[in-house]
């Protein structure tokens, strides 16, 4: 999956509009996010024919169940041939261990085996709704970073976080720990049910690996239009941020 292009989350309920919705892209190679809505209603079939016409996929169902059982679905979802998965990282370290070793059993032979991603908080989240509805001690950012560390122990690739946390956990954890970071918003007015947000210059700035982006670009007046602005712009920052790296 190329980092420089961003995630298209298709948060649609019907195949059809998919390929409905695809037909303005061409020919282009995608990196797409099929989250729950699509693959409950379409199943591994709408995955399959996404890979068939060459994108690359992250399969964003985010498994939250015993061990045993994520360990046995994470088996069956190697087999697609997807690109990332992903899990909550409250579902705790056996968990996520269970989930890395089911899809090592899954992987088919000769392919690599799919990014295992864990969820940190969700980007809607408020600082104020965790407060009152976890009743934790920490801050939101501490238990963000308390559960990348804890996937990172785990031997996860990396976690689903919003920009504005990409940073810390680079600093904390590793600058390979994979930041994939849902949240993205043009403008920073417009936020929909999402907290945490950012526009893809400021997530690059911030660090994030991969951009998530859905209703920006599948409500957008034109669709193609609006994925080529947000990939020049994180494309852009994401030079320039090595450029000034590589001069320090
Ligand atoms: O913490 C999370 C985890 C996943 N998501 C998913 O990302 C997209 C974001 O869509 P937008 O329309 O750009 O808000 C969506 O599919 C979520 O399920 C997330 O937003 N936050």
């Amino acid at each position: 999956m190329e980092k420089r292009k961003p995630i298209i989350a298709l948060d649609f309920n019907k195949a059809s509009e998919v390929h409905a919705f695809l037909t303005s892209f061409g020919d282009e190679k995608l990196n797409i996010k099929i989250g729950m809505e699509l693959f409950y209603s379409s199943g591994p079939d709408i995955v399959i024919d996404l890979i068939d016409s060459n994108h690359d996929i992250f399969l964003d169902l985010k498994l939250h169940d015993i061990p045993n059982t994520v360990q046995k679905a994470m088996k069956v979802l190697a087999q697609l041939g997807v690109g990332m998965v992903n899990v909550h990282a409250q579902g705790g370290r056996k968990m996520m261990e269970a989930a890395r070793e089911g899809l090592e059993q899954g992987t088919p032979p000769g392919q690599t085996r799919p990014r295992l991603i864990a969820v940190t908080q969700l980007t809607s989240l408020s600082e104020e709704a965790f407060k009152k509805e976890q009743k934790s001690f920490l801050s939101l950012e501490e238990s963000i970073l308390d559960y990348a560390k804890l996937a990172n122990t785990a031997g996860l690739d990396g976690v689903v976080c919003s920009p504005l946390e990409a940073k810390i956990i680079h600093e904390e954890i590793s600058e390979k720990f994979l930041t994939v970071t849902p949240g993205i918003r043009l403008e920073t007015k417009i936020t929909d049910d999402q907290t945490r947000i950012a526009t893809p210059k400021q997530a690059a700035l911030g660090g994030s690996d991969y951009i998530v982006v859905g209703r920006p670009i599948t409500k957008a007046e034109n669709p193609f239009e609006t994925y080529q602005k947000i990939q020049n712009d994180w494309e852009k920052t994401l030079k320039e941020g090595v450029q000034s790296n590589d001069n320090q």
